[in-house]
């Protein structure tokens, strides 16, 4: 089986969220999300079973390509050649509360190390050929001097402290919804055959795990992790904070798209629009550590099958991380106790997709073999 380019056959399918976004209508109507090729996946699951090792042998790396020929709607897959990582950066108003182990002020500083190419990002993106972008969404800083690209997008400085109130307006909600799924728009049109949304900003643990807890159903005390290594006393707090905000938000987890703006906050919202615009346009995804991971978790909610056209790059140490992605039924790629966030779980992962395409594109057959 072969297929064109999925991204722009795909391109017709569904469209109206970001479509009605985008016109900046006060509607976000549910997008339309098509699965990956049942085809493809059954003739690349074949591919698979005929390939020159024993039964089995590639195993996840196996069901990675498997994956990826469903998406690709051909197979063998194409090993994926433009890969491209978007930063959505933010900061939230619940640092306020203690919850991280680092001040507010590290957000800007670290927009302009990627713009600057020395964040951990930056490094990875730049030995596994993935291109970088980061966009100040909603960074409480004017961040003067960077290039006008990176505030492009931006929608507010900061977010409410969700304890006690929104992030953010609905409005702002669905602008930064568009803003996501126009940046999606414009990397798809620039080549992008596999998609990284990574995140950017101090206390963003914090809405995470509180949406997770929201739409899970779960105890904060399950949900609440250290971030960026929080005492014992400072997670005592972080588990309160997101309890009462769970507490606060919960009447309101029927509506995925107002829980972005009780609980998110712009940056999430971004990120969720351009996961749900990838996933529309038929663009895989890999995801990297809580943030994302939460960000998907409410994307799939605004547009059921998003999850399927994701991948998890890592397990994060973050306990909500492994409890979202159990609730998507996606299994980490990698288990390395990262716990960094901007896109590095899913970009260490790349190398594995291009070995995974390589093996069931390259590789010979068994029954040649035995010729
Ligand atoms: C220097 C530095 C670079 C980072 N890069 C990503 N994060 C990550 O850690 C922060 C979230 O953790 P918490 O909720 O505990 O604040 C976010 O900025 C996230 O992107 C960083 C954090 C720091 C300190
Ligand atoms: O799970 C993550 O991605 C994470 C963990 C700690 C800090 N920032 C991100």
């Amino acid at each position: 089986m072969t297929g064109g380019d999925t991204a722009a056959t795909r391109a017709t399918v569904g469209g109206t969220a970001a479509a009605a976004a985008t016109a900046g209508t006060t509607t976000w109507a549910p997008a339309v999300i098509a699965p990956p090729s049942a085809a493809a996946r059954a003739a690349a699951h074949d591919r698979l079973a005929g390939l020159a090792t024993p039964a089995g042998a590639w195993g996840r790396l196996g069901e990675l390509a498997v994956w990826l020929s469903a998406c690709q709607d051909r197979c063998p897959p194409r090993v994926p050649a433009a890969v491209r990582a978007v930063v959505f950066a933010g900061d939230h108003g619940v640092t306020v509360r203690g919850v991280s182990a680092y001040p507010a002020a590290v957000t800007p500083a670290m927009v302009r190390t990627i713009v600057g190419g020395g964040a951990g990002i930056s490094v990875l993106c730049a030995v596994h050929d993935v291109a970088l972008r980061v966009l100040d969404i909603s960074v409480d800083d004017e961040l003067t001097g960077v290039p006008e690209a990176v505030r492009a997008h931006k929608i507010r400085r900061g977010s409410g402290s969700i304890d006690v109130e929104d992030a953010c307006s609905a409005d702002e909600v669905r602008r930064a919804l568009a803003a996501g799924a126009a940046v999606a728009d414009e990397e798809i049109a620039a080549g992008a055959d596999l998609l990284v949304s990574g995140d950017l900003g101090i206390g963003n643990t914090t809405p995470a795990a509180a949406l997770i807890g929201a739409v899970l159903g779960l105890d904060a005390d399950l949900v609440t992790g250290r971030g960026t290594g929080v005492d014992d006393i400072a997670l005592a707090q972080k588990a309160s904070v997101v309890r009462a905000a769970v507490d606060r938000v919960a009447p309101r987890v029927g509506d995925p798209v107002d829980l972005l703006a009780a609980a998110g906050g712009a940056d999430f919202a971004a990120a969720a629009g351009f996961l749900v615009r990838a996933a529309e346009r038929g663009v895989p995804v890999l995801l990297d550590g809580v943030i994302a991971v939460a960000q998907a978790l409410v994307a799939d909610r605004i547009a059921p099958g998003v999850a399927a056209w994701c991948a998890a790059g890592h397990r994060s140490t973050e306990p909500a991380q492994s409890l979202a992605l159990q609730a998507l039924g996606l299994v980490p790629l990698l288990d390395l106790g990262m716990r960094l966030g901007e896109g590095t779980g899913a970009v260490a992962a790349v190398p594995l997709v291009r070995s995974a395409a390589a093996i069931l594109g390259r590789m010979a057959l068994l029954a040649d073999v035995l010729a």
